[in-house]
């Protein structure tokens, strides 16, 4: 039997990660992040380390051409001229083999498409039919990436821009600004703040950039409004340098398509706050702009199940030599996500508990908790998901997981 100690090892897999791709794990019971050891790649890691398949690239833009072929107000920067000078300087920008919405319209199928007017947030992305849950989107490259500490200043993204074609550079001036009133902040910079879409990368973590946490500029992407509670979960290929779309359950044609920008934890007055500080805008979301009637109590009741999931969250992570009372916890979170309709932390609540029932061989209950997590993960990352390849294995083999056997035996109890 092994001798590891489970209150310090009881590992959590967030999935979908709620703000940022991360190959990271979170140890709660001593409240600190660790990187994932090499020698641990297919036990713990999130992310993917190798070929992630995307068989269906759907993508298409049925009202939003028009503003791509606007009268561009981007200032005169010209890719084949500026290209000598832009070299000789350092700048901190990635780029990938980015395309133009054109381009990516090329390659897609009707899944989604560019809407002019959703009410109060102006474009926005919406299916284009009834989409199924797990659905991929579309997977599109970043044009440019930075990293994000510190954000990179006005110049550094004009360079970047410099070296983009000039379809691009117009649709990139196209995009939102929601710093515009802050003389302070110029225009490619308040364009950056507002659509970068961060993910961390652990290929470009190096020097400066360490933590490998990277904002990137997406152009269809940065159509996708903020909702904190999210239709569409995101997830950054590393091996392919794409980010990937999915759905979170099925959804109606003509239902608009979001993701969370932010915390989706937090309470509604955190949530906007957040928003408001980073992205320069008040979070109009349903969850935040609750309509009908008793509002109050309602948004009292969902900022209550939130701060309890976020609270029972930490708290699993504290009970590795308790596993009734960790198994308990994680049913509350279940049924309070599904009353908040949010799919985020799912996964890893489910994992959690896969792990409770290893611990004292109860494989029986053990499978049927990590189906669940798995089941998750590929809706939200997708089959080949490092996520996914983990619970697939440990689906196939719950007797190889680490902590598999540590406690006395004993049986728990599956999803509900
Ligand atoms: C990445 S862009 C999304 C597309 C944008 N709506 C547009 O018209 O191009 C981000 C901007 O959309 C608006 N937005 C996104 N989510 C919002 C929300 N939940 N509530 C209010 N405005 C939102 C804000 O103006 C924000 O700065």
């Amino acid at each position: 039997m092994s001798k590891l100690n489970p209150r310090a090892f009881l590992t959590r897999v967030y999935v979908p990660w709620p703000c940022h791709s991360s190959n990271e794990l979170r140890i709660p019971a001593c409240h600190s992040t660790i990187r994932i050891p090499s020698e641990l790649p297919h036990a713990h890691c999130p992310l993917p380390t190798t070929a992630t398949t995307t068989a269906n690239n759907h993508l298409y833009n049925r009202g939003g051409l028009s503003v791509m072929t606007s009268t561009s107000h981007s200032p005169e920067l010209s890719p084949v001229a500026s290209r000598t000078s832009s070299e000789s300087i350092r700048s901190d920008s990635t780029h990938e083999h980015s395309r133009s919405i054109s381009d990516i319209e090329e390659t897609i199928e009707e899944t989604c498409y560019i809407c002019d007017v959703i009410p109060h947030k102006g474009r926005g992305l919406v299916a284009s039919r009834s989409l199924k849950r797990g659905e991929l989107l579309f997977t599109e490259p970043p044009l440019f990436s930075f990293p994000l500490s510190p954000p990179p200043n006005n110049s550094s993204i004009m360079i970047a821009l410099s070296q983009c074609s000039r379809e691009q550079q117009q649709q990139y001036f196209t995009l939102a600004n929601s710093f515009k009133e802050k003389k302070e902040i110029l225009p490619a910079q308040g364009i950056f703040l507002s659509n970068y879409i961060p993910y961390r990368d652990a290929n470009s973590g190096s020097g400066e950039d360490e933590s490998g946490e990277r904002g990137g500029i997406f152009l269809f992407a940065s159509y996708f409004n903020s909702s904190c509670t999210p239709n569409v979960s995101r997830y950054w290929d590393a091996s392919k340098r794409v980010m990937m779309f999915r759905t979170l359950w099925d959804i109606e044609d003509g239902e608009e398509l979001c993701f969370n920008y932010g915390d989706i934890l937090g309470t509604r007055a955190d949530r906007i706050e957040e928003l408001s500080t980073e992205r320069g805008f008040v979070c109009l979301c349903e969850a935040c702009n609750v309509m009908g009637e008793s509002i109050e109590e309602t948004l009292a009741q969902s900022d209550e199940r939130r701060a309890t999931i976020a609270r029972l969250y930490d708290e699993v992570g504290s009970c590795g030599k308790e596993p009734t009372l960790g198994l308990r916890k994680i049913k509350k979170a279940l049924r309070l996500l599904k009353d908040e309709h949010l799919v985020h932390y799912e996964a890893s609540f489910c994992y959690d508990a896969f792990q409770f029932c290893a611990m004292v061989s109860d494989f029986v209950n053990a499978k049927q908790w990590i189906r669940k997590a798995y089941d998750v993960s590929v809706c939200t990352s997708g089959p080949e998901s490092e996520s996914a390849r983990m619970f697939r294995m440990y689906l196939a083999n719950p007797k190889a997981h680490p902590l598999a056997g540590i406690l006395s035996k004993g049986v728990l109890s599956g999803p509900d």
